[in-house]
């Protein structure tokens, strides 16, 4: 595959706020992690995304739900058969809904609940430098599109997930939206940098949630605001549980805490402005099994005689949503 087919890749934002950052490390970081989108193993995403490298159009629209992209009568039949082979590739298709070309892609998470629940409650993104951390194929940052922040940059170490956004961004080309296939422990590269940090579905999956608190508060200008999704249980008291093994069949999950436990690691992590805007059970409206997504979801994850139990038997998810600021 041609290296230059890729928009915007590597991202070139250094330049224009590099007085900002820490330069170095983060294109020493970058070179490490660049052989990882041309390794064997995501060769089939690499060539699907090259299969429609031509593909291009002005029109989009990100306003609502289903993010949506070209129209079904911008492609020759050809070019529809190879787009909708582009598209299967990526299955099972996590973030969504999308609707690319005519084609619509129920995935197997309803980002856009999330998203209606978030935007009233945050400062405008206008004019503002965005980090999403976690940002899978880019849901949420063609999204933000709609508000006109300064710039997004999109942290994220899965190379499937950086050629799902590429299939995308492709089409449409946005130079303010950057993909970075770091983590979100390279942070505190970026000192002060940002006016909004999202951090959605990140917290559990890490052994230190608090040290991870403090990185993102490092990397918020004065003021800035931290955007929480977390999974967490129901109660009280401000405790969290750690699983002996998987939690809902997932690996790699640390802390799940209490409402008021993630509000106080938050404020320990030194914010203020700490305010809970959502807290409710995760439904089966939210994360399914769809055509798209054909695989083991919540229905599964859950104990089918007692949906407020996982299968494991521990309290089925939460998910808190919290604003705060630096
Ligand atoms: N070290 C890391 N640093 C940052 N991201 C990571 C790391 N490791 C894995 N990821 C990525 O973090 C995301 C977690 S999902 C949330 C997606 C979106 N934010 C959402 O709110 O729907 C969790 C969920 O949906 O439960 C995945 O895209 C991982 O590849």
């Amino acid at each position: 595959m041609e290296r230059e087919a890729i928009a915007f890749w590597p991202p070139d934002y250094l330049d224009e706020f590099g007085s900002l950052l820490n330069y170095v490390a983060i294109l020493e970081v970058r070179g490490d992690r660049q052989p990882w989108i041309w390794s064997d193993r995501v060769q089939p995403y690499r060539a699907a995304v090259q299969s429609v490298y031509e593909l291009k159009t002005e029109w989009f629209d990100v306003s609502e739900a289903a993010i949506r992209v070209g129209k079904a009568h911008e492609l020759t039949p050809k070019q529809a058969e190879q787009w909708m082979a582009a598209l299967k590739t990526f299955c099972p298709w996590k973030k969504g809904p999308f609707e690319l070309f005519g084609i619509p892609i129920d995935a197997e998470w309803r980002s856009d609940l999330k998203w209606e629940r978030i935007l009233p409650h945050i400062q405008p993104l206008a004019q503002r430098k965005v980090a999403d951390i976690g940002c899978h194929n880019g849901y949420f940052m063609f999204r933000m599109i709609h508000e006109n922040p300064e710039l997004v940059i999109g942290f994220e170490p899965v190379a499937k997930h950086f050629w799902n956004f590429q299939l995308i961004q492709n089409l449409i080309q946005q130079p303010n939206l950057y993909f970075e296939l770091l983590g979100v422990e390279h942070i505190d590269l970026y000192p002060n940098v940002f006016d909004t940090i999202f951090c959605l579905g990140i917290l559990y999956h890490h052994a230190d949630p608090i040290g991870l608190l403090r990185k993102l508060r490092e990397a918020l200008e004065p003021g800035g605001e931290l955007i929480i999704d977390c999974q967490g249980i129901p109660g009280e008291e401000a405790i969290a549980l750690t699983p002996r093994k998987r939690y809902a069949q997932a690996k790699g999950i640390w802390f799940l805490p209490t409402q008021s436990c993630l509000e106080t690691w938050i404020a320990r992590a030194g914010f203020t402005d700490i305010h809970c805007f959502y807290a409710e059970p995760l439904s089966l409206a939210e994360q399914r099994r769809t055509a798209w997504a054909d695989i083991d979801s919540l229905k599964e994850f859950l104990n089918p005689n007692d949906l407020t139990r996982t299968i494991e038997g521990y309290p089925a998810p939460w998910r808190y949503y919290v604003r705060a600021s630096k």
